[in-house]
């Protein structure tokens, strides 16, 4: 497409608005001059409210089209995009996210193209939003297909990261089969990929894996201890086959699969409607709310900063290692702790309260990252303090947004 500089496009629009401001005057001094010479005919007032409406109407389909043609004119302007590095033919390989619109996809998609690379998205834009990536729509290294992964994709790449499923645990619960048929058959639908154009596949699992764990912290050979039909048994037994199907996969049709099992992660770009620990109490303190925790709160958990998460997977995709890896902070705290902690970083005059616990909530969770140290030189970077500050300064700012079309306050999700 030619490519018109701001500057000619200013020129255009001046252009435009002085045709339409022309037409108006001279159509204004002809209606005029129409009137008096009416005045002087039989023309009756109905005739000559015709003619005017017909005039009216002519002025607006013009106008119409004057905007859509303003508005392609508009779309030619070359658009800022980040600096990326620049790779040759060799080097420069075209990669697939499944889910890459979502939190954790657009990060990895942030820094994919950073490094110079070709990246295509697919999302169902279930969980996913288009502008976490809106940024890159456009340029000629990335492309955003709107396709649901639990039907068959047909494309070329090179490597796949096969993120899409929702992953909080309200989102997850609110459609329990669909989140089965992502994990499984859309799973298989992306293996089959891998397999016919020979990519190189990671599959994104989870510390869910292992369930409520009977050992602590959890090392890769724990096999978890997973309610098959509890209410989170939709994720992490659609995980679990989502990993089955992997090394099926892997032995039968040779196919290089790397397998994550992704600890809580927290950082930009999570939903206001997330409904994860994280987003729930940043968004409570902010807005002066009660801070909500599900049962006693001795319940523990480990959160990553999402960078670290996307520096993890990266190394993984790029190492000879195939069985799964644990990618999470073994920092440790009770959710108890965890509820202060927010509190004493953002202010905010709400109380800490307990709700009812939530069914077969993991009472204690934290990665043993031996592996992905030994394997992939991976250990996480971002202190939980550093990344906490610069999740509050997001949530600040959407906060704003959200207050700037509603004036009523943002109550986070539940699970059901
Ligand atoms: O408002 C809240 C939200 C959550 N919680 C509690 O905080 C803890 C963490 O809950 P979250 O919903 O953030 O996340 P969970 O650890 O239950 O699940 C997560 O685990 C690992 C990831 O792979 C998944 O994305 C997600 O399923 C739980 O004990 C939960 O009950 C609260 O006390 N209050």
């Amino acid at each position: 497409m030619t490519q018109i500089s701001p500057r000619k496009i200013r020129q255009l629009g001046l252009f435009v608005f002085l045709s339409v401001t022309g037409f108006l005057v001279i159509y204004k001094f002809s209606s005029n001059e129409f009137t008096n010479y009416d005045e002087g005919t039989d023309l009756d007032a109905e005739q000559h409210e015709a003619a005017h409406a017909k005039a009216l109407d002519d002025i607006s389909s013009r106008l119409k089209d004057l905007e859509i043609e303003f508005a392609n004119l508009e779309a030619r302007v070359p658009k800022k995009y980040p600096q990326i590095k620049s790779l040759n033919y060799l080097e420069r390989k075209r990669i697939l996210i499944t889910g890459g619109a979502g939190f954790v996809g657009s990060h990895l998609v942030d820094r994919l193209m950073f490094q110079g690379h070709e990246v295509i998205v697919v999302d169902n834009f279930f969980t996913g939003r288009k502008r976490n990536v809106e940024h890159w729509i456009g340029h000629k290294n990335f492309e955003l297909i709107h396709h649901d992964i639990v039907n068959p994709l047909f494309i070329e790449v090179d490597q796949i990261y096969h993120l899409a499923s929702p992953a909080s645990p309200p989102h997850y619960m609110l459609n329990p089969v669909k989140t089965i048929k992502t994990n499984t058959i859309g799973t298989i639908n992306i293996l089959g990929l891998a397999r016919r154009v020979h990519a190189k596949v990671l599959i994104a699992s989870t510390s869910e894996v292992y369930g409520d764990p009977d050992i602590h912290p959890q090392p890769e050979t724990y096999w978890g201890h997973v309610n098959p039909i509890g209410p989170r048994a939709c994720y992490d037994e659609g995980k679990r086959v989502s990993e089955t199907l992997s090394y099926a996969y892997a032995k039968e049709h040779n196919i290089e699969v790397r397998v994550a099992r992704i600890f809580n992660t927290y950082g930009p770009r999570m939903h206001m409607n997330d409904g994860r620990v994280v987003s729930n109490f940043i968004l409570q303190a902010l807005q002066n709310d009660v801070i909500t925790i599900y049962g006693s709160g001795k319940q523990t958990r480990s959160f990553q900063y999402v960078t670290d998460l996307v520096d993890g997977l990266v190394a993984l995709m790029a190492s000879n290692y195939s069985l799964p890896i644990n990618l999470g902070n073994p920092v440790e705290h009770t959710i108890n702790e965890f509820a202060t902690i927010i509190k004493d970083l953002v202010g905010g005059s709400g109380k800490i309260i307990h709700l009812a616990e939530v069914e077969d909530d993991p009472q204690r969770r934290r990665p043993d990252i031996s592996r992905a140290k030994k394997y992939l030189n991976w250990e996480p970077q971002v202190s939980l303090a550093v990344g906490l500050q610069r999740t509050v300064d997001y949530f600040r700012k959407e906060l704003k947004k959200f207050n700037y079309s509603s004036n009523n306050k943002f109550i986070p999700e539940r699970p059901a």
